[in-house]
């Protein structure tokens, strides 16, 4: 297949980006506010590690503030409270991140649920959850489903009306947001996954499937409607038989990309849509805090 069928994320990642800087420079000409975005890491896994570097340098590029806070991983859920409190009362700080996954001495959903919601830019507090759900109040949307949405509008147009969308994953940081955001499109929605009966069948159905399973290359090109567009959210390292490691999706990109009518890549496909959200996320957190209406990105 050529390689028009390949959506870009990391170009048009770049693009949201280079919006986001623009609205930076107002707010900060404007109010003389920069935004701020506070990412909390706990632990030393290599792989966090380096999302986090990457988040801190992409803010700082945007024109925002960044605010890094490592913690070892003997931290106990009081200390990481007491961060999140502080955090929370810091004018500078628009954005809070606590990087998933959280040690197990600490309860996750206690940490999440601490955070200031207006700044909980993840949007994993269930008062955003809530929001989102029932359209009561303006949340912050999850950054991974909100990345994906935006990909699928500038493929399919905004009104996803008659498309028959399947969302196979039912995770709260993906897969029921990303349900919920595609029914505000008015697509019509199935939500699949691993106790579903006849899993290949559900998705040939798909005019528009996402996959965020996290099963390396679970999805098949023959379970692919010819035609479809297919968001791949899946991020797996898995070991090539050279002893290397390698960066592949949830779906089989080759043989899927073959028979899509548009398919993301992994490594470049979602991945880099989520960090760029992320901060357009922080910079309209920035903009309500400052009494002004949500900037156009
Ligand atoms: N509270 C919280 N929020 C998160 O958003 C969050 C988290 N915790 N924990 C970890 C996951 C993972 N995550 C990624 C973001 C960008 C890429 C990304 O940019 N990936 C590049 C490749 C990066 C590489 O080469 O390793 C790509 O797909 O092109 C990947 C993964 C955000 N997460």
């Amino acid at each position: 297949m050529s390689s028009s069928n390949v959506i870009d994320g990391k170009a048009f990642a770049a693009g949201l980006r280079g919006r986001v800087a623009e609205k930076v420079a107002e707010l900060k000409s404007q109010k003389g506010v920069v935004p701020g975005l506070a990412v909390v890491l706990v632990g030393e896994d290599p792989a966090s590690q380096v999302y986090v570097r990457n988040k801190a340098k992409q803010t700082l590029e945007a024109g925002m503030q960044s605010f890094e806070h490592k913690l070892p991983d003997t931290t106990t859920q009081d200390d990481l409270l007491a961060l999140v409190a502080q955090l929370n009362a810091d004018p500078q700080v628009h954005g809070i991140l606590v990087q998933l996954p959280l040690p197990k001495q600490i309860d996750a959903n206690a940490v999440i649920g601490s955070i200031e919601p207006a700044k909980d830019v993840d949007g994993f507090n269930v008062v955003n959850a809530g929001r989102l759900m029932t359209g009561a109040g303006k949340p912050m949307v999850p950054c991974t489903p909100l990345g994906c949405l935006l990909l699928l509008q500038d493929r399919l147009g905004k009104d996803l009306s008659g498309k028959r969308a399947v969302v196979v994953g039912r995770s709260n940081i993906v897969g029921k947001p990303m349900a919920q955001l595609l029914l505000g499109a008015n697509a019509t929605v199935t939500i699949a996954h691993s106790r579903t009966a006849d899993l290949p069948g559900e998705c040939r159905n798909a005019d528009i499937l996402i996959a965020a399973v996290g099963r390396p290359e679970m999805i098949k090109g023959d379970w692919v409607k010819p035609g479809a567009t297919v968001i791949d959210v899946g991020i797996n390292r898995i070991e090539t038989p050279e002893g290397k490691t390698r960066l592949v999706g949830d779906v089989a990109y080759s043989e899927a990309a073959e028979v899509a009518g548009a398919i993301t890549p992994v490594p470049g496909g979602v991945g880099p849509m989520t960090i760029a959200v992320l901060l357009a996320n922080c910079v309209t957190s920035a903009y309500r805090a400052a009494g002004l209406d949500d900037p156009a990105l």
